[in-house]
């Protein structure tokens, strides 16, 4: 630590000081929830690690219980930050979901919301106007019934991807060094290839962007570059160390002379300057494309696009959204006001009675559009990382969940060596991924229903939710008022109290706790066996088979059953301010995981040892990211499973390629 930050620590410690003494005894009247106990002055800053809380947060909840408290600072000082974790589905569902009123608001951070820009980021607004607004556009874009209008899309994509990462397999090697190991640099090519599936997707479905070189072709692509530039700095700077910064315990630091930015104490300032200035832009630049697309009648159809298209209706919409809480002024910004005009013109006409009604729509969509790009692209990157290491796993166990996925698949895409020759070779589509099929509603009638049509590979997608866990500790809430709530009780403690929780707490859902629960998992928790979701023949037979007898109790009690061991119910997080991505998200990555295990082999990378011999690498992969639970580079060795996956592949490849050009 520097010698300015430690007299800012420690000037910071005597303010809390006077203030715990001036204090006295207020915290006692009220009944905290249980933790470990808050050390004076700084409360629980020793408890907590910027690497995997998570695990931390889970076994501390084995000890106190599924709601427990850790503090910043002590919690009788007024200044002093609650850290709430609540660790089962019932705590999360009874707090974020039945109270979501009061539970979803966001923590305000200085740094990243104010310094750095972020703070119109759908992940960063507050609970109020502006985070429905925006919500309700992200509702129009992200909607079960939307997705299917991205299905070429995402197929398109998911081709380019196979097609890179076998040519990244056969292109001769580099070495570079991931780890403590050295790989040839073609283990590790699937790496930059899931970072661009995951960009371009996004930048086709947001802006209608395509990015005009196939993925066979090293790119330097000005949109791609920004996004990853922003990417990277959001997650790797900006919310290093878990998003805390020192300016966000004392934010009187944030007005510090210019004079005082070349000390190391003040270094955020000019930092925070700068990575605004690249956050903006990314705002910007991207949606000021589409509009003169627009103007130019060339633009493709996108999120952007259809609602600048129907701004009419859309903005008639959002006065009923605003009519129900008053809008704070701060959210226009005035040069908008004058600017909305300009870009209308193929779009909307705008009165002046109109034109700030118009300017906050453009403004909520310009910040929302970049919101799925950010939220997005670690998430999708994280997922595929997490099927990767699955499948490592998998191999070295012997391949079974591969065999027994490809067994359904191949079925359908003909690309067993055994396959019938009127199956013509394929690859799977999102068509195939469901059949309806019509159950009696118990009234006499019929209700329809989507089948899976891949139980097993639905069940490795569940399973690579829940193994991997892409964010374990959610994304912070902030509680907006003092609350008292009874946990349910358990056998180990039959008759809970009452806990006091403060205004003003920030709320935690452990999801990494609740995946790996034994009690709704079973004792292989830390095991990848997508088994563990198949329902039995009895379960089938009720949910989709056809009845003699209908029983609706029975039919809902399965269906209830289901969905607590479902890791979508937990991974896309809680309430009002859950993960409006996850229809799209889903789409994608069941496409990739079904494309994947129908083509291509997964192994751990073999090197050439110093005596000739090749040897396999297994590398122990770390965790590092304090918010998403993305793995380090890890070496894996993609290879097609067959020459007719191969010949499959490169065809769709070549549709990919002539409609990028
Ligand atoms: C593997 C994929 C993904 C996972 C696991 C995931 C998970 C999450 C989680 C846990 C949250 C926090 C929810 C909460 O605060 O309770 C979240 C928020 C969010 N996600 Fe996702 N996400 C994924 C992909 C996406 C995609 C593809 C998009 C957009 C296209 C997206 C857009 C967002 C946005 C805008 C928020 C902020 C919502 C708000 O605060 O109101 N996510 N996501």
């Amino acid at each position: 630590m520097d010698p300015l930050t430690f007299l800012a620590l420690i000037f910071g410690l005597a303010w809390s000081f006077y203030l715990y003494n001036r204090s006295g005894k207020r915290a006692d009247t009220v009944r905290l929830p249980p933790g470990p106990k808050p050390l004076p002055l700084i409360g629980n800053i020793l408890d907590l690690t910027s690497k995997e809380l998570w695990i931390k947060a889970t076994s501390f909840a084995q000890t106190y219980g599924p709601i427990f408290q850790l503090s910043i600072l002590h919690p009788s000082l007024p200044i002093s930050q609650p850290l709430i974790f609540l660790s089962s589905p019932d705590v999360c569902f009874d707090l974020l979901d039945k109270k979501g009123g009061i539970y979803a608001d966001k923590p305000k951070l200085v740094m990243a919301g104010e310094l750095c820009g972020c703070e119109n980021m759908v992940a960063f607004t507050g609970y109020g106007a502006q985070s429905r607004r925006q919500r309700k556009l992200l509702g129009m874009a992200l909607s079960k019934e939307r997705i299917p209008a991205y299905q070429g899309l995402i197929e398109r994509e998911t081709a380019g991807f196979l097609t890179g990462l076998l040519s990244a397999h056969s292109a001769s090697s580099t070495v570079s060094s991931p780890s403590e190991h050295t790989l040839p640099s073609r283990f590790l090519a699937y790496l930059p290839l899931i970072r661009r599936y995951a960009g371009q997707l996004t930048l086709s479905v947001i802006y209608g962007y395509t990015v005009p070189t196939s993925y066979t072709q090293i790119v330097h692509d000005e949109f791609l570059d920004m996004a990853e530039d922003c990417l990277d700095i959001l997650s790797n700077r900006i919310a290093s160390g878990g998003g805390i910064w020192l300016v966000d315990i004392f934010p009187w630091l944030k007005g510090a002379p210019k004079a005082f930015e070349s000390l190391p104490l003040f270094s955020f300032l000019p930092k925070a300057r700068a990575w605004k200035a690249k956050m903006v832009e990314f705002v910007e630049k991207p949606f000021e494309w589409v509009k003169t697309e627009m103007r130019k009648g060339t633009h493709k159809p996108s999120f952007c696009s259809t609602l600048l298209e129907n701004s009419d209706a859309v903005v008639r919409s959002q006065a009923v959204v605003a009519k129900k809480q008053p809008r704070r002024n701060s959210d226009i910004p005035p040069e908008l006001l004058s600017s909305w005009a300009s870009i209308s013109s193929n779009s909307v006409k705008t009165t002046s009675a109109n034109a700030k009604e118009y300017a906050q729509f453009e403004f909520d969509l310009k910040w929302t559009a970049n919101s799925m790009y950010s939220a997005s692209g670690d998430t999708t990157v994280t997922s595929v990382m997490h099927y990767f290491l699955a499948l490592l796993h998998d191999a070295d166990r012997g391949g079974e969940v591969v065999r027994k996925a490809r067994l359904e698949l191949d079925l359908v895409t003909g690309l067993a060596n055994d396959s019938l020759p009127t199956i013509k070779p394929r690859l799977p589509s999102l068509s195939d991924r469901y059949v309806d099929v019509d159950i009696p509603d118990g009234k006499g009638g019929t209700r329809r229903v989507k089948k899976p049509r891949f139980p097993y590979v639905e069940a490795v997608m569940s399973e690579v939710w829940r193994w991997g866990v892409v964010v374990p500790l959610n994304l912070p809430h902030r509680l907006t008022q003092d609350d008292v709530y009874i946990p349910p009780p358990s056998p180990s403690n039959p008759h809970p109290s009452p806990v006091f929780l403060r205004k003003g707490s920030l709320i935690f859902g452990n999801i990494w706790s609740i995946l790996r629960s034994k009690e709704l998992f079973g004792d292989d928790v830390d095991d990848f066996r997508p088994e563990r979701y198949l329902l039995s023949p009895h379960e089938e037979e009720v949910l989709y088979g056809p009845h003699d007898h209908y029983d609706e109790d029975e039919y809902e009690s399965i269906k209830r059953e289901k969905r607590k061991r479902d890791p979508r119910s937990y991974v896309f997080g809680f309430g009002r301010r859950q993960c409006p991505g996850q229809n799209l998200v889903e789409s994608s990555v069941w496409l990739l995981t079904a494309s994947l295990l129908s083509t291509v082999d997964v192994r751990r990378p073999c090197v050439e040892g110093e005596d000739g011999k090749e040897r396999v690498v297994r590398e122990k992969v770390e965790f590092n990211n304090s918010v998403f639970r993305t793995p380090d580079p890890f070496g894996v060795d993609i290879r097609p499973r067959s020459e007719k996956a191969l010949e499959v592949i490169m065809l769709a490849g070549e549709g990919e390629e002539a409609e990028s050009l």
